[in-house]
């Protein structure tokens, strides 16, 4: 039976593909006339000698082309958006599944509060799983005494919670959002008075527990610590407040704080995981791993046999790296202002999936272990010198990787082994991965700051596919950042490490063409290229503003065919974009959310990590991961939740952003009153309407700056600088025009 029904299916999205494919022919050809355009009449600028046009056409023929360049390397993961649908009902008896790993990350508790962490630690142990297969390893890179004493304390409650999920079905298994969300009923045979009594005690029982966690972080250092040995326990196994008797039916629950110290460099997150990568080959050594963020619990306990679905699938399995779920947050408000939901990936993913896969996303895959260890090419009789210079000393690591996934040490009192505590202390500490291909070619990649996206591009450079998978009920759940300041440092980072990719040896379009297929190799590209709009964006937000104000035009005028293939580039891109929101299930406020957030953070966030990816490359800076802050202001929260924007972020960001805002306004009024003036509309229409289209877009801005008077609102002194920096530039521009 269990052979005779597919595991998983798909389908193509048809209605998208013929969408994608008609917008790329048309854009496409409205894209060369443009060009076409920009061409004769920068050669008729050349012939005529008139050099006062010719910077101004240069720059926004840049512009011009990088946004089409950006656009070009989007389509691939356009082409054929795949569905995929999964049939756990149809896999083998539970004693035939693999067993799983889950890594958790956590690396500050002062910005990753201890409940939080927890709760995601505790709904990945109530996976619907079997127990003896199921191992959840919590790295806690800040090696902070509150983490592991939390952890105690959630292993404690979990031994109630576990069996209560198990026994109830119960569907969302983070206790958090299961109290919150009043998940209804008992499931099936038992009676509800019983389930409304296990209920009561399960609550009292959480509110116990998040009173101990209270405890702890009032009473325990929280602090983070650089430099400490590492310290590996298996929770409620061995721990000091008396061993357990009654955990048969209990997933294992590892807390690992790997050795740092300030000597050594610890590469972020990607160090953590190859940590736990090699700790939980010693103990558990399962053949797939779940990672998940700490602020990214499981929603559906059923993720597990979903990616099973698709991990076991001998179609797929033997080239399957990892099977990806999107991303989802729980704490979006209705207006999203910030975009914060990324809503604009998952349909790439799915278009991605119709090629060889899509782009590893940090959290919330399930991986193949053989993958990391990149041993897929390896002889049997590889010698021990080379296996030494791949993975370290460890020859107890080394044999992990052959003994094709069993359990090391299934005996719990094993644990205590002080051969194995050693071996676990030496995999563990801060020089393991000197001199070895950890972080190059096994485990997770240190290259850049985004380890997710380059991981997974080795991965799909070495032959590896990915899936992605969708289900209705969102698998993960996790948080976004509730902040302008916090989105835009987050976002720096994240393009930070796409440029160090770009500018290095491994930029998607030469270092990939020659390893996957080209398609792949531009979806990669787009993201590893998209800084690039910063350059596009400062052009278009002061060239066109500055020549309005003088009067020089440097669009083709209303009468001109050429002003249908400028007004046909612009709608066809904002009417695709809308598309997309629709066929998202999204209205058109999303529309101007992430119209008015890409702006905003090519502005600043792609602008400065172009910089520190530039000052990198020239060894003034090093690139760093630090986590965003995952604690809640309240007053924040509060603006968040109504939709109004907090500018409360740094001076950095906001001085572009108004100065840039205000020189559009003030261009806009002079332009106009210019064009009463000569009447020039037909000539001047396209430059008028450009800063109009972002006046009226970013008018959250003018509000901030001239309306509000809330803690939320822009600093009057950054409004100030802005103003008198945007005073200059225009005066610079209309003077120069009379002199
Ligand atoms: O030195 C570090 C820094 C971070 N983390 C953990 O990494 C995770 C992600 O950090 P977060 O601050 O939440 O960053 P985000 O920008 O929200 O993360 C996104 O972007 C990262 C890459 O920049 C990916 O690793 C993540 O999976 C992806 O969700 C968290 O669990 C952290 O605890 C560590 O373990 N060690
Ligand atoms: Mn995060």
């Amino acid at each position: 039976m269990e052979n005779s029904f597919p595991l998983n299916d798909w389908h193509v999205r048809k209605t998208h593909l013929a969408i994608n494919r008609l917008h790329a022919f048309l854009h496409g050809i409205a894209l060369l006339s443009l060009f076409y355009y920009r061409l004769t009449s920068l050669t008729d600028i050349i012939r005529n000698k008139n050099t006062t046009l010719l910077l101004p056409h240069v720059l926004i023929l840049i512009s011009e082309l990088i946004l089409s360049f950006i656009w070009l390397l989007s389509q691939p993961s356009k082409w054929k958006p795949v569905v995929r649908t999964v049939y756990p009902e149809r896999l083998p008896g539970d004693e035939k599944l693999p067993s799983i790993d889950v890594f958790v990350c956590t690396a500050d508790p002062n910005k990753e509060p201890c409940l939080e962490v927890m709760n995601t630690v505790i709904s990945a142990m109530a996976l619907d799983y079997p127990s003896d297969k199921l191992h959840v390893y919590l790295s806690d890179d800040g090696g902070s005494v509150a983490t592991f004493q939390a952890i105690k304390q959630a292993w404690k409650f979990s031994r109630f919670w576990v069996p209560f999920c198990r026994k109830y079905n119960v569907k969302v298994g983070c206790p958090e959002a299961y109290f919150s969300t009043d998940e209804s009923g008992p499931d099936g045979k038992f009676s509800s008075s019983q389930f409304v009594v296990d209920k009561k005690a399960i609550q009292k029982s959480y509110e116990e527990f998040k009173d101990s966690l209270e405890e702890i972080v009032a009473n325990t250092s929280t602090s983070v610590s650089r430099d400490h040995p590492p310290t590996i326990e298996v929770i409620g196994h061995a721990n000091d407040d008396g061993i357990d008797t009654d955990n048969n039916d209990m997933p294992l629950l590892v807390y690992v704080a790997r050795e740092k110290r300030p000597s050594h460099p610890h590469n972020f997150k990607a160090g953590a995981l190859n940590v736990l990568l090699r700790i939980s080959a010693m103990i558990s050594n399962s053949p797939y791993i779940l990672v998940l963020d700490c602020d990214m619990y499981c929603n559906d306990p059923s993720s597990a046999r979903q990616a099973m679905c698709l991990h076991l699938d001998p179609k797929l399995s033997p080239k399957l790296g990892f099977v990806q779920f999107p991303q989802k947050f729980y704490n979006i408000s209705e207006t999203d202002i910030y975009d914060g939901q990324l809503r604009y990936i998952w349909p790439r993913w799915e278009g991605l999936d119709g090629l060889n896969g899509p782009i590893l996303s940090g959290t919330c895959f399930y991986i193949k272990r053989e993958a990391l260890h990149g041993t897929q090419n390896f002889q049997e009789d590889v010698d021990l010198v080379q296996l030494h210079k791949c993975f370290g000393t460890s020859n107890e690591f080394i044999k992990s990787i052959y003994r094709n996934y069993k359990p090391n040490y299934p005996n719990e009192r094993k644990f205590s082994d002080d051969a194995l505590q050693k071996e676990l202390q030496l995999l563990a500490s801060c020089s393991y991965d000197n001199d070895t291909k950890w972080g190059k070619e096994v485990g997770f990649r240190y290259f850049a700051v985004v380890e997710d996206y380059f991981t997974g591009f080795n991965l799909h450079c070495q032959g590896w596919i990915s899936v992605y998978l969708q289900p209705s009920r969102p698998a993960f759940l996790g948080a976004s950042p509730i902040s302008l300041s916090e989105l835009l440092v987050q976002n720096t980072r994240w393009y930070l490490g796409l440029n160090q990719v770009a500018m290095s040896r491994f930029s998607p379009l030469v270092y990939g063409p020659l390893r996957m297929p080209i398609s792949q190799s531009m979806c990669y590209a787009e993201f590893a290229y998209s800084p690039l709009y910063f350059l596009a964006l400062y052009v278009l937000a002061v060239i066109p503003q500055f020549f309005l104000v003088r009067g020089i035009s440097l669009y083709p005028e209303v009468s001109s065919p050429f002003f249908v293939v400028f007004s046909f580039v612009f709608l066809s891109s904002q009417l695709k974009h809308v598309q997309e929101i629709f066929s998202t299930g999204h209205s058109i406020r999303t529309w101007s959310n992430e119209q008015r957030m890409w702006m905003m953070k090519s502005l600043t966030s792609f602008l400065y990590a172009t910089l520190e990816a530039v000052m990198e490359k020239i060894r003034l800076t090093k690139a760093s991961f630090l986590p965003t802050n995952k604690v809640v202001d309240d007053e924040q929260a509060k603006r968040y939740q109504m939709g109004v924007h907090d500018f409360q972020a740094p001076a950095l960001f906001m001085i572009p952003l108004c100065s840039l805002y205000i020189l559009n306004v003030a261009s806009f009024i002079i332009g106009f009153g210019r064009i009463m003036q000569t009447q020039k509309w037909g000539e001047m229409f396209i430059q008028a309407f450009i800063p109009f289209f972002a006046t009226i877009l970013h008018f959250p801005l003018l509000e901030g700056m001239v309306l509000r008077k809330d803690k939320g609102r822009v600093s009057p002194s950054v409004s100030l600088l802005s103003a008198v920096i945007s005073t200059i530039f225009v005066s610079f521009a209309s003077l120069g025009n009379y002199c």
